[in-house]
């Protein structure tokens, strides 16, 4: 899949494009709907898909010391915008620039001269452009004018209420991995590098493999059952700490899963964590001898949970 950039130009083949507009972290039922509906049309007129999304997230450039709440990163979102069936994502930039563009520049300048669009799709709530004035409504009253039809997707309910990220982010602050993984329609997964530890997880018999959390969403701290999907595409059961570690000085915020039944190095490699079940909060224990009697107990806790 191509990914455009809203600061290079557009290749010709992508003229002529659906555009699902939207930040799309996540990538929820309601989001799904969205870029569903884009897929749609464009199989309809033969005409490429492109899904936008914003790097870094409005909300950061608005609250800079905002804590962390990313559901996926650049790299997760693509792969799932290409499994929807999408031909390209569109990062846009956001910076002062951006965040300064009325909702016709926007229209304008931004979907119909950079991208060449010539359909758009929105959720119906969805706003952009200075003082957030651009929202469906405009896209459909403006938008013709420069040769580009809107289209609005309403609200995706689930269980009576409305599926939105920030119904996600409090059933994870909440450790509720169930909730937050029937709304995505997959767990929530945290991908990055293996990093060099204390390497005291091997000589208690249970390595584990350190990863930063970097910009993603803080689930609740503690214990969970998760899965690991390693570099070969293998997927791995495990038990995984992520929080502080409040038995270590000094306590360092870290995701450490132990996989089940495998063995070999993983230092530097890309690997993706998916949270299944909580299974309690992280706790400090009065040496290693209890806290390796407990892992043991959470590892076939976690064992039971994902047979
Ligand atoms: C299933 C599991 C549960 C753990 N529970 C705790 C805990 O409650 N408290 C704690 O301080 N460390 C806990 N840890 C230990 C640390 O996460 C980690 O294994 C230890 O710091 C060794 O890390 P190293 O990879 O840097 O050698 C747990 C680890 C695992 C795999
Ligand atoms: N079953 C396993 N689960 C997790 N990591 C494993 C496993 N077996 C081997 N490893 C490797 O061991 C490393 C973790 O060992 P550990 O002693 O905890 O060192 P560190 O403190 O550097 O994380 C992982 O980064 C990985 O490369």
């Amino acid at each position: 899949m191509i990914r455009l950039d809203s600061l290079k130009p557009v290749p010709d083949s992508l003229r002529g494009a659906i555009v699902a507009l939207g930040n799309f972290d996540g990538f929820h039922l309601g989001h799904q709907a969205v870029v569903g509906e884009a897929i749609r049309w464009a199989r309809a007129e033969g005409r490429p898909v492109v899904v936008a999304t914003f790097d870094p997230h409005p909300v950061r450039y608005f609250a800079p010391d905002a804590p962390p709440f990313r559901l996926t990163t650049l790299d997760q979102r693509q792969e799932l915008f290409a499994a929807a069936g999408a031909d390209a994502m569109l990062v846009i930039h956001f910076g002062a620039e951006v965040a300064g563009m009325s909702a016709l520049a926007w229209i304008e300048q931004g979907l119909v001269g950079h991208l060449g669009a010539v359909g758009v799709v929105t959720g119906e709530d969805f706003t952009f452009g200075k003082g957030r004035s651009g929202n469906a409504q405009v896209l459909s009253q403006e938008g013709p004018r420069f040769g580009l039809v809107a289209r609005a997707v309403g609200p995706v309910t689930l269980e009576g209420e409305v599926v939105s990220s920030s119904r996600i982010r409090d059933a994870l602050k909440a450790g509720d991995c169930e909730t937050a993984a029937r709304l995505l329609t997959r767990p929530f997964a945290i991908r990055g590098a293996v990093q060099h530890g204390d390497k005291l997880g091997r000589t208690i018999n249970f390595p584990t493999a350190n990863l930063d959390i970097g910009n993603y969403l803080r689930p609740r701290y503690g214990i969970y059952a998760v899965t690991g999907r390693l570099p070969d595409g293998r997927v791995v059961k495990g038990a995984a700490n992520i929080g502080i570690r409040p038995t270590f000085d000094p306590p360092k915020e870290l995701l450490e899963p132990h996989f089940f039944d495998f063995s070999g190095d993983l230092y530097g490699q890309e690997i993706e964590v998916a949270f299944h079940h909580f299974l309690r909060p992280e706790a400090k224990f009065d040496g290693l001898d209890a806290l390796v009697a407990q892992m043991e107990r959470d590892c076939d806790e976690a064992r039971r949970l994902l047979a």
